[in-house]
């Protein structure tokens, strides 16, 4: 996102976050000096407040995002995820900045793991913001989308790590199935979130989807050696079988805008009378946007989608000896 933002010839990209070795890293990998970074965290309210000074727009990626983490330390998932979003967007306004967009996941829809419980709450939180502020300078909006493929710490490098040591991929469930996006494509759904938001908006971007064997086998395809073994080992605690990006009753209001669906904020009064008195005949005919009922691909189509990653021109380059 910074490389993006930088490309496009703004005055300055304000970075926030705890670590101070990857600011380092990324200080000197960027070498550029409209890049400023603050150390700090989204649960330290003055800490926002230093990186929002002067800011025009803001995109909230700070989260606690792993499954297994969050089910072992749902407090914490409380204080980064649901507590830090709320300074996130507190700050956001106090400071007038016009524009946040926080990043969300598919596993926030009927969420069963502490992480997508979580991040729902996150998605409530803007969502009140709109609806309590309908006059604010600041337009907050959600993205929600799947698995960011090659993305630290997930699936695809994995496979890759095993192929390379010899040993065979380790596969949840064959049949477990995973909308697939490429971090280009998740940076357009943020930007496009940028341009295109009115407050309280959720978007989504379509997405084709694959089950994890199909994944699996288009890895070990582009690695050239498509018939490495593959070895179940069941599904990981609190991980579902299939992911929803839109509820049956977020998809009755959507809009249909090409690549991307928005849903507008239920904007209706505070009174509670409409929430429980009547209902939506639109949310009975729609069904759930499933990875399950997306666009499915095969291992042709999973190799395609893999081959305009980077990592996986890099790895082929080097396959190849160029
Ligand atoms: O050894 C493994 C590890 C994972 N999987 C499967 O591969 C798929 C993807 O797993 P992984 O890359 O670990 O991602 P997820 O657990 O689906 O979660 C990622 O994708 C989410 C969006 O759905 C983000 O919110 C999370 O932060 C991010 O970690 C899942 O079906 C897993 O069951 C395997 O088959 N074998």
């Amino acid at each position: 996102m910074a490389r993006h933002l930088l490309a496009l010839d703004v005055a300055a990209v304000h970075v926030l976050s705890r670590d101070e070795a990857k600011q380092h890293d990324m200080r000197v990998a960027f070498a550029d000096p409209r890049l400023r970074f603050f150390l700090g965290d989204v649960r330290d309210r003055a800490s926002v407040d230093a990186a929002f000074v002067g800011a025009d727009f803001a995109f909230h990626a700070a989260a606690l995002k792993q499954v297994p983490s969050c089910e072992f330390f749902p407090d914490q998932a409380v204080k980064t995820n649901v507590v830090g979003s709320g300074n996130v967007i507190d700050a956001a306004h106090a400071a007038g900045v016009r524009g946040l967009v926080c990043l969300s996941t598919d596993k926030a829809v009927y969420p069963v793991n502490a992480m997508g419980m979580s991040k729902a709450l996150m998605e409530k939180t803007a969502q009140a913001f709109a609806r309590r502020h309908p006059e604010a300078s600041t337009t907050v909006s959600v993205t929600r989308y799947g698995n960011v493929m090659y993305s630290r710490g997930s699936v695809i490098p994995l496979f890759v790590q095993q192929i390379r040591a010899g040993e065979p991929m380790t596969i949840t469930d064959p049949a477990m199935t995973r909308f697939l996006m490429s971090l280009s494509e998740s940076v357009d759904l943020v930007e496009y979130a940028f341009t295109h938001a009115r407050p309280g908006d959720l978007f989504v971007r379509k997405a084709p989807a694959s089950t994890v064997e199909t994944l699996a086998r288009a890895v070990a395809t582009v690695m050239g050696v498509p018939d490495h073994p593959l070895q179940i080992i069941g599904t990981r605690h609190g991980e579902k079988l299939h992911e929803t990006l839109l509820s049956r009753e977020e998809r009755a209001t959507a809009v249909d805008e090409g690549d991307y669906f928005r849903v507008p904020v239920d904007a209706r009064s505070m009174d509670y009378a409409p929430y429980f008195e009547e209902g939506d005949p639109r949310a009975s005919t729609q069904d759930d946007y499933t990875s399950e009922n997306t666009e499915r691909l095969d291992v042709d189509g999973a190799v395609d989608l893999l081959m305009t990653l980077p990592e996986v021109q890099v790895l082929r380059a080097s396959r190849e000896g160029r």
